[in-house]
């Protein structure tokens, strides 16, 4: 027997009743989680609710003083003139009352200050560290004075002896350390970092009530810098690793767009142009910030607008008469709701405009991929990047992928085209290569410097992390399966599709789920492969799709507004969309083909378990091609597990852990780089996955049977499955559309 079949043996083996049971109450699909939060200690829920309350009782406070005072005494026997004026009475002195009591909310900074014990409870009860990542000399002695005083004190010791002093590294860290003022709930938005009106309200329609961790550190960083107010806001650049799905785009989209409502009512009002970009690597993402963002924006005054191709954002003084193969887009076609999801309409009708006709877009904030924007700056890398001197506020979302030889030259270069002395960058994502650091603070010192500044770091540099850095979110449930071979795979995939077989192998997921495959060749086979397997009467091959970027821009959406709407159960896709991409009740992720690396483990798996939902499902089938990639991803499940800290049974056993083998730097380089080399596309294999003889290397084929055979037997299914139907004589009872409504698997 194959010893890596006991690391699948060794997943939790609970009876099918069991199972379905779990399954059916905690699907992630039906609903939203009770708190968003995925760590939080007894100590700390305490504290917060005292805080919460104390702020409650202070308002209450606030109401009865002015009762007591102001309210006139009410004679009910009065006559009824007398009675409404009264009444107008008592309703402008509510209004005043609460008026009075949201501006004692307003002023209630000081009372609000948390001592630092109180602050460090709730920030550990949440697993955020929150880091100064300057040089320790830059650090100013206010914010780390216990290593001033160390420092001194040693100093004082060495001077002696005249030697330079030195800290250890564990008085560096601690001396890094910071406890700035966490938010407790939304209303301190308004209340304490005192944002915009329309935008405190815009936020309170999404419904959201608590805060999750990485919004509890970081909006208060944003909004009020290190001191926690709003009168002294001193914001920081900021690098921030928080668990997929924890709520990281609210968390820099209110900073940003508080920033440019304060913009719009400030001296420099009048300044016109880009104040705002936000890059992120896939046009899938990036349409989806912009939605999140529309809804964030609503009556602000502030707008914001996606990158498309051939838009003009800049005016160039080398600008030319020239014909271009550009799209003549004015600012109007953004305007529309649901733009990101028909993104790409209009790409592909180019035409031919003259370069100077196309308006400049007029937008606030512009969301974007990389290429699409250096693209707009350079005129498709024919000419310098032009500059863009207005913008304030940078953001990087999935920065590790953005700061990835991929795309680092274009990101940094964006970076630099950034030319405001107040610009702040911010770079979010869910794992964070050791590197990012040290990359951060010599880009901010190189542009110190090219601006004739001291290249020592003056503004806050801050890094906050949530939970275990680089691991994946606790609340979800790991199966890895070892399937042997290509065939073994593809059947455990079709059990996992049939919930009568699914009982057996104890793993059972409903769709709507993703699967994941290494290269674009294998998705479309693994589909064309798995069209005939939904019956016709649950909806048919239209059920399943396969998503990959050589589809044009249109597909792409489409394919993303169908699966967003419920149409599409089952999308096969790349790694195209293992980042950031946000399908509210997803059940599960299946890794049909292994991740590249544990990073891209964390960030597929983490397209389910969304807002602290439970229930989500994480199936990684591997090969025996596979085990010498297999162990970073078994150390994240078992770090995973460890972190749900709930006593549960580990599905992968320390023995195990331990047997698989380790790989070394060179190979995890190459698989990051290039996946299994067994799966890597041939040079025979053209994009429909086809080769010679078939789909993709020999050993490596997705096939049990040809789609043709599968086809026809589908046919037949239903041929039968129609007869029988009218042997049942009962049009009453035909079914074929509630059918479609239920999920009910998929037949053998
Ligand atoms: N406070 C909150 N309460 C409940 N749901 C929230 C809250 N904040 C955000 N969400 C929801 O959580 C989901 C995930 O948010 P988001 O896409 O910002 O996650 P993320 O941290 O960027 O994830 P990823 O690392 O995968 O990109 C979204 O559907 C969002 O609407």
């Amino acid at each position: 027997m194959d010893a890596f079949k006991l690391l699948t043996r060794s997943t939790n083996l609970k009876s099918a009743a069991q199972t379905t049971a779990k399954s059916t109450a905690r699907l992630p699909s039906t609903g939203k989680a009770a708190n968003p939060q995925l760590f939080r200690t007894a100590a700390g829920e305490k504290l917060e609710s005292a805080q919460n309350q104390k702020k409650r009782k202070r308002a209450a406070a606030a109401v009865e003083e002015a009762d007591e005072h102001d309210t006139p005494d009410l004679d009910f026997f009065q006559s009824s003139k007398r009675s409404s004026a009264a009444k107008t009475e008592v309703s402008e002195c509510a209004q005043s009352v609460q008026e009075q009591t949201t501006e004692q909310d307003d002023g209630s900074d000081e009372e609000d200050e948390m001592d630092e014990v109180e602050r460090r409870t709730i920030l550990n009860s949440h697993k955020i560290k929150v880091t100064d990542l300057r040089d320790i000399d830059d650090i100013p002695s206010q914010i780390a004075p216990e290593t001033e005083s160390k420092k001194q004190k040693k100093t004082k010791k060495k001077q002696k002896k005249d030697e330079p002093s030195v800290l250890s590294k564990k008085e560096l860290k601690r001396a890094r350390r910071l406890y700035p003022q966490p938010l407790t709930s939304f209303k301190e938005l308004r209340a304490r970092y005192k944002i915009s009106s329309r935008l405190a309200e815009n936020v309170a329609d999404q419904g959201f009530t608590v805060p999750t961790e990485v919004q509890l550190g970081t909006l208060p960083l944003l909004l009020g810098g290190l001191s926690g107010s709003s009168k002294s806001a001193e914001e920081p650049d900021l690098l921030v690793v928080a668990p997929t799905g924890s709520g990281k785009t609210l968390s820099f989209l209110i900073p940003v767009i508080n920033k440019i409502v304060r913009h719009h009512h400030s001296p420099q009002s009048d300044e016109h142009g880009i104040l705002s970009i936000v890059v992120a690597p896939t046009k899938e993402l990036a349409s989806q910030i912009v939605n999140e963002g529309r809804k964030l924006v609503a009556g602000t005054g502030v707008k914001i607008t996606l990158m498309k191709k051939g838009m003009r954002i800049v005016e160039r003084s080398d600008d030319d008469e020239k014909e271009a193969d550009v799209l003549d887009e004015n600012s109007d076609a953004s305007d529309s709701e649901d733009e990101g999801e028909r993104e790409g309409e209009e790409d592909d009708e180019k035409m031919k405009t003259p370069l100077k006709k196309i308006p400049i877009t007029k937008s606030d904030i512009l969301v974007t991929t990389p290429l699409q924007l250096v693209n707009a700056l350079s005129e498709h890398q024919t000419k310098p990047l032009a500059q863009l001197p207005l913008v304030r506020s940078l953001i990087l979302d999935e920065a590790d992928v953005l700061l990835d030889p991929l795309f680092r030259e274009q990101t940094l270069s964006i970076w630099r085209s950034c030319t405001h002395p107040d610009l702040r960058v911010s770079l979010w994502s869910a794992t964070m290569g050791s590197n990012i650091d040290d990359l951060i603070r010599s880009t901010i010192k190189e542009r110190r410097v090219g601006m004739g500044l001291p290249s020592a770091i003056q503004d806050p540099l801050i890094r906050l992390v949530v939970g275990l850095k680089d691991s994946a979110i606790p609340n979800i449930e790991h199966k890895l399966v070892y399937a042997a071979t290509e065939q073994g795979k593809l059947l455990g995939l079709r059990q996992l599709l049939h919930p009568a077989a699914a009982s057996a192998s104890d793993v059972r997921l409903r769709p709507p789920f993703l699967i994941f495959t290494q290269t674009i060749p294998r998705a479309i086979a693994l589909h064309s492969e798995l069209k005939y397997d939904i019956p016709a009467e649950a909806g048919g091959s239209s059920r399943i799709a396969v998503l990959h970027s050589d589809l044009s821009d249109t597909q792409r959406s489409e394919i993303m507004r169908d699966f967003r709407k419920g149409e599409i159960w089952i999308l096969v896709t790349t790694d195209l969309l293992a980042r950031g991409v946000d399908f509210r009740g997803i059940n599960g992720v299946v890794n049909y083909d292994i991740p590249n690396s544990a990073a891209v483990y964390v960030h597929r798996v983490g397209r389910t378990g969304r807002a602290g939902r439970t229930g989500g499902i994480a199936v990684t089938y591997y090969t025996k091609e596979d085990i010498p990639y297999v162990k970073s991803i078994a150390n994240i499940i078992d770090v995973s597990e460890k972190l749900r800290g709930d006593g549960s049974e580990k599905s992968i056993q320390k023995w195990l852990l331990d047997s698989l083998p380790d790989l070394s730097k060179k190979d995890k380089k190459e698989l990051k780089k290039h996946g299994v080399k067994a799966r890597q596309v041939s040079k025979q294999v053209d994009k429909n996955g086809k080769d010679g003889d078939g789909k993709g290397a020999r050993g490596m084929r997705i096939s049990t049977k040809s789609g043709f055979e599968r086809r026809m037997e589908n046919r037949r299914k239903g041929a039968i499955e129609a007869s029988r139907k009218r042997k049942a004589n009962s049009s009453a009872h035909a079914g074929g559309d509630s059918d479609k409504e239920s999920w009910k698997g998929l037949d053998d």
